[in-house]
């Protein structure tokens, strides 16, 4: 069991420490951390986690340390903890510091390894990527993907591939939650309750990317599946064509590439 500290305790911070403590593979006495923000603070302090008040204190309090601060501050904030990190352990959830970002910011004995989560791990869901290329120990790496494994699924990529699989696993959940919240809103408009609208959309949205995991069938056989021929649903899927729905997803992931 290592102790482990945030270095902010944001969106994404919050959800890997609600993941952790909810499966019980953590508790949250052994986890600290420091944000900025006051709110933030205080919600970490609610849910058991102790608050320090610098970075320098939660790496002498923490034997692994979570990078969570924003892409725009990251470098800014690790170069006043660069003799703090010296022989300790960080891991990083920042969006475009991989590996090789991290080895010219660090002292070499930091050991480092760069993932990507994504924020529906607070309810043991999680997709967390890890990239392939890192320095943890053995016992170190083993203990951080069975954190990860209690919250969710891991997938361990090449550097190469860490953006992609961040944009598509790590940015796709806003996505899915307007696929909901516009489903919900077609339901509403035609007299659905609000409620029964998202725990309709919700479940469905659930459902189906649980059966499509089970099955391992192609998206489009379980779509086909669904479509009677002259039924509702080929009437809805020409709708989605009209709208564009293929392209506008394919070009999300571009853009949250940062093309
Ligand atoms: N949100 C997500 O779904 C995902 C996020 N990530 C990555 O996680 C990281 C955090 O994102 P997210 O949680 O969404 O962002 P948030 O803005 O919610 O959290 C970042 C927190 O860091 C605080 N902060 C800023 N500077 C410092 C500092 N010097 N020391 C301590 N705390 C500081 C901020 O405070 P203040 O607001 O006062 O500046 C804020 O509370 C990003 O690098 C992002 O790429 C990765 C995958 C998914
Ligand atoms: O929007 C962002 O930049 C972060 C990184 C991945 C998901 N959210």
């Amino acid at each position: 069991m290592y102790k482990l500290g945030f270095i902010g305790m944001g969106n994404m911070a919050s959800a890997i420490q609600e993941g952790f403590i909810n499966s019980g593979y953590i508790k949250a006495d052994e986890i600290c951390g420091f944000d900025l923000s006051e709110i933030a603070t205080e919600k970490a302090k609610a849910r058991g986690v102790t608050p320090l008040s610098d970075g320098h204190e939660v790496i002498r309090n923490a034997e692994i340390i979570f990078m969570a601060v924003k892409p725009q501050v990251v470098e800014k904030v690790v170069a006043p903890l660069k003799e703090d990190l010296k022989g300790k352990a960080l891991v990083s959830m920042v969006l475009g510091y991989d590996f090789a970002k991290y080895e010219t910011m660090l002292d070499p004995s930091t050991r480092h390894l760069t993932f990507m989560p994504n924020t529906p791990i607070a309810v043991g869901e999680g997709m967390i990527l890890l990239e392939d290329q890192q320095t943890l120990t053995d016992d170190e790496y083993d203990f951080i993907k069975k954190a990860f494994e209690s919250a969710g699924s891991v997938e361990v990529l090449p550097s190469h591939l860490m953006g992609v699989g961040g944009a598509l696993s790590g940015c796709a959940p806003a996505y899915i939650y307007m696929v909901i919240e516009a489903l919900a809103d077609g339901a509403v408009a035609q007299g659905l309750p609000r409620a029964s609208a998202y725990k309709l959309a919700s479940q469905t949205v659930l459902g189906s990317g649980k059966m499509q995991l089970a099955s391992g069938l192609h998206p489009g056989i379980l779509k086909d599946n669904v479509t009677s021929p002259a039924g509702s649903t080929i009437k809805g899927v020409k709708a989605l064509e009209d709208g564009g729905l293929r392209a506008a997803f394919i070009n999300a992931i571009e853009k949250s590439m940062g093309k």
